[in-house]
């Protein structure tokens, strides 16, 4: 079965690719995805200047291979590293590649912004909205005035078609309000859905400790535990979104059912995260062999046969 794709005007071979910070800091990490059967690959969120991030213990999965939580602290190499590797990039090598900016305010999103402009690259660019705000307001993604900001600055810098990573959203009337605004922006070429759930907190009941050191263990989820969440956002936003706009999911995928899932839900590629960071880059080819099983079994040629159509009672 075929599960190639087109995303923002660039054409991947497998709907595949890993979520922006699982295997991805290094030039070293990001040859492992082009050597995989991913089809493409996203950098991890660049800042402006390089960034050691949070102490560790900072990532640590949950027990029953339920999920992950995480409290990184955007760790990576500063945006400059990324911009060179865009420039040396072979992208007649088969696969597209994805550049994720997380500036730590509008005046850096905006620099990073014009210098990928300036280098007029072939990468897309996602923006990842989990990004930090002002101190004492919500993360950008929950603070629906200052997105919209943001998106009135960078839209135009960016030019051409790229795509924002969000947070989840847990609230009808949010699904309504941030779709409203993206659909104010035509260059805006997809949504990821979704960032991890935020500030959850593990315990481990021997040792009566949090799992993670930083933010007295508070850190965001993912994995099989936030599928249903990621759902709903993937399929809320391909409901809502006008004028081609397109979805890629993230969000406890795990296998290819949740990979069907998410095509069901609406998505047109699909992220992995915590299965990879578990399992490691093989995991692309298992879950391209089971989601052609699946495909085969349902009588599916391609994901556009059944992209989007999940039933209601
Ligand atoms: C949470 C932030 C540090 C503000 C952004 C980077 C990020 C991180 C991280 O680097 O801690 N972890 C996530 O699961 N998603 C993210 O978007």
């Amino acid at each position: 079965a075929d599960l190639s794709t087109s995303i923002a005007g660039v054409k991947l071979p497998n709907l595949l690719l890993n979520a922006s910070g699982v295997n991805c800091r290094y030039e070293n990490e990001l040859q492992q995805l082009l050597d995989s059967s991913a089809g493409s690959l996203v950098t991890k969120s660049a800042t402006l200047n390089s960034r050691d991030g949070n102490p560790e213990p900072r990532y640590a999965p949950l027990a029953g291979q339920i999920g992950s939580i995480n409290s990184m602290g955007l760790p990576n190499q500063g945006y400059e590293y990324y911009l060179e590797y865009a420039k040396k990039f072979d992208y007649n090598n088969g696969k597209p590649l994805f550049i994720s900016l997380a500036g730590m305010s509008l005046a850096d999103n905006k620099a990073m912004c014009e210098a990928f402009r300036d280098a007029n690259l072939p990468c897309v660019l996602e923006i990842n909205f989990s990004c930090p705000n002002l101190p004492g307001k919500p993360q950008l993604g929950y603070d629906m005035e200052a997105m919209e900001a943001a998106l009135k600055v960078l839209a135009p810098i960016i030019g051409k078609p790229f795509g924002i990573k969000l947070p989840p959203y847990f609230d009808i009337a949010h699904f309504d309000q941030a779709a409203a605004i993206f659909n104010k922006f035509d260059n805006i070429a997809y949504v990821t859905c979704i960032n991890s759930v935020g500030n959850g907190l593990a315990i481990d009941w021997e040792s009566e400790t949090a799992l993670i050191k930083p933010k007295d263990g508070f850190g965001g989820l993912g994995g099989l535990m936030v599928l249903q969440t990621s759902l709903a956002n993937v399929n809320a936003f391909y409901r809502r979104l006008n004028n081609g706009k397109q979805v890629i999911a993230c969000g406890g995928v795990t296998s290819g059912k949740e990979a069907f899932l998410h095509i069901l839900a609406g998505a047109s590629a699909v992220q992995i995260g915590t299965q990879l960071q578990e399992e490691g880059t093989g995991v692309f080819e298992r879950v391209s062999k089971e989601l052609q099983e699946i495909m085969a079994a349902k009588g599916y040629k391609n994901v556009e046969e059944f992209r989007g159509k999940v039933k209601t009672l």
